[in-house]
């Protein structure tokens, strides 16, 4: 008869979970990945701080659940990458873990089946080859860190990472993002309130003691040496907060902290009210601000996949290849339209 202890009264023990060193053993980087990783890195670095003009430019769908398709769309943004290296750096939404308002499908990491057997091992793996081809056809990934455990599997692979709106005013995904090697942006509040990012920035600019376990599993206590590449992403609240008189004031408020005052602005979410196409009057109306000579936008997010929409993820039935199963997003040619405008507008800042 096994005793529970006074501690596990509400979980029960699923398995053991593959460790971040075993992992790796058993999908490991080779160097060229590793070159591409810390070149990007550096790349949205120089972006982020204003010395390097070109726009950082995160696309892609809003959770990946068909790494095939999610492959597909990588070799494609692989194309446009050639083709606007003159003004965007263009960076492939990667998020293998959705933040759930109350409950609901938590992403390839969590339930790569989709139908809530939560293969959790498995999706971990899934996740991990697919950031080694992704960055293999030179594309630097981008992701959300939500779960506090997870994340060590994938970092080393990510150029760019964001905390989510659901979790920028949490104490340890800050002090997490203190922590991470890659630059990292906060979505502003569901609300709309930019403040939390701006405190956020802050925090994970410090040094934080910090509890996580270590590559081989092991509890452990850090001292991070805090993240200096925080940044804002302005993603809408109950409405939109991408124009030109939002930016401002957020630059306002960055100031009065002696901030960088740049940004992300996240063309989704908040900002088109969750009807996707209006992604690119967001896009039109960012790149008249840019056009305008603005500073502030060294960055933009877009959601973005094969086939536009979204679709419910209904146990059994047949699914549409290379649409969304979370949030609508714009379909591959609207996509090179939203990039052809933006190269555009950042073109002739760069003739400034
Ligand atoms: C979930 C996330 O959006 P948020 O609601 O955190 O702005 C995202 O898909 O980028
Ligand atoms: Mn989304």
């Amino acid at each position: 008869m096994v005793m529970h202890t006074n501690n596990e009264i509400r979980n029960t023990r699923i398995e053991r979970l593959v460790t971040p060193q075993e992992l790796e053993q058993e999908l490991p980087v080779i160097s060229q990945v590793k070159k591409n990783v810390s070149e990007s890195r550096k790349r949205i670095e120089q972006i982020l701080c204003g010395y390097d003009k070109h726009l950082l430019v995160i696309v892609g769908p809003c959770s990946i659940h068909d790494v095939n398709a999610a492959v597909d769309y990588a070799e494609r943004l692989a194309v446009m990458r050639d083709k606007y290296h003159d003004s965007l750096e263009i960076v492939m939404r990667t998020y293998f873990e959705k933040p759930r308002t109350v409950i609901g499908w938590k992403g390839l990491m969590s339930d790569p089946d989709l139908n809530e057997s939560y293969r959790v091992n498995h999706g971990i793996r899934l996740a991990r080859e697919l950031l080694l081809k992704v960055n293999e056809l030179g594309v630097p990934a981008a992701t959300e860190f939500l779960d506090m455990v997870t994340g060590l599997y994938i970092s080393d692979l990510v150029s760019w990472g964001a905390i989510g709106a659901r979790t920028t005013e949490s104490q340890i995904h800050r002090e997490m993002a203190s922590s991470l090697a890659c630059p990292v942006g906060f979505k502003n509040g569901t609300d709309g309130n930019t403040r939390i990012a701006i405190d956020a920035i802050r925090a994970a600019r410090s040094s934080h003691i910090f509890l996580s376990p270590d590559q081989d599993g092991r509890m452990t206590i850090y001292q991070t040496k805090g993240n200096p590449y925080g940044h804002i992403i302005m993603r809408g609240g109950k409405i939109p907060n991408y124009h030109a008189h939002d930016i401002a004031s957020a630059c306002d408020s960055l100031r009065e902290f002696d901030l960088p005052e740049h940004m992300v602005i996240d063309f989704s979410h908040g900002n088109c009210q969750k009807m996707h196409r209006r992604q690119l009057e967001v896009a039109a109306n960012i790149g008249q601000q840019i056009c305008d000579g603005s500073e502030a936008i060294v960055g933009i997010m877009a959601e973005s996949f094969l086939v536009e929409g979204a679709q419910k993820n209904i146990l059994g039935s047949p699914m549409t290849y290379g649409q969304s199963i979370t949030d609508p997003c714009l379909s591959w040619k609207d996509t090179e339209t939203l990039l052809e405008l933006l190269a555009e507008a950042v073109s002739s800042r760069l003739s400034f």
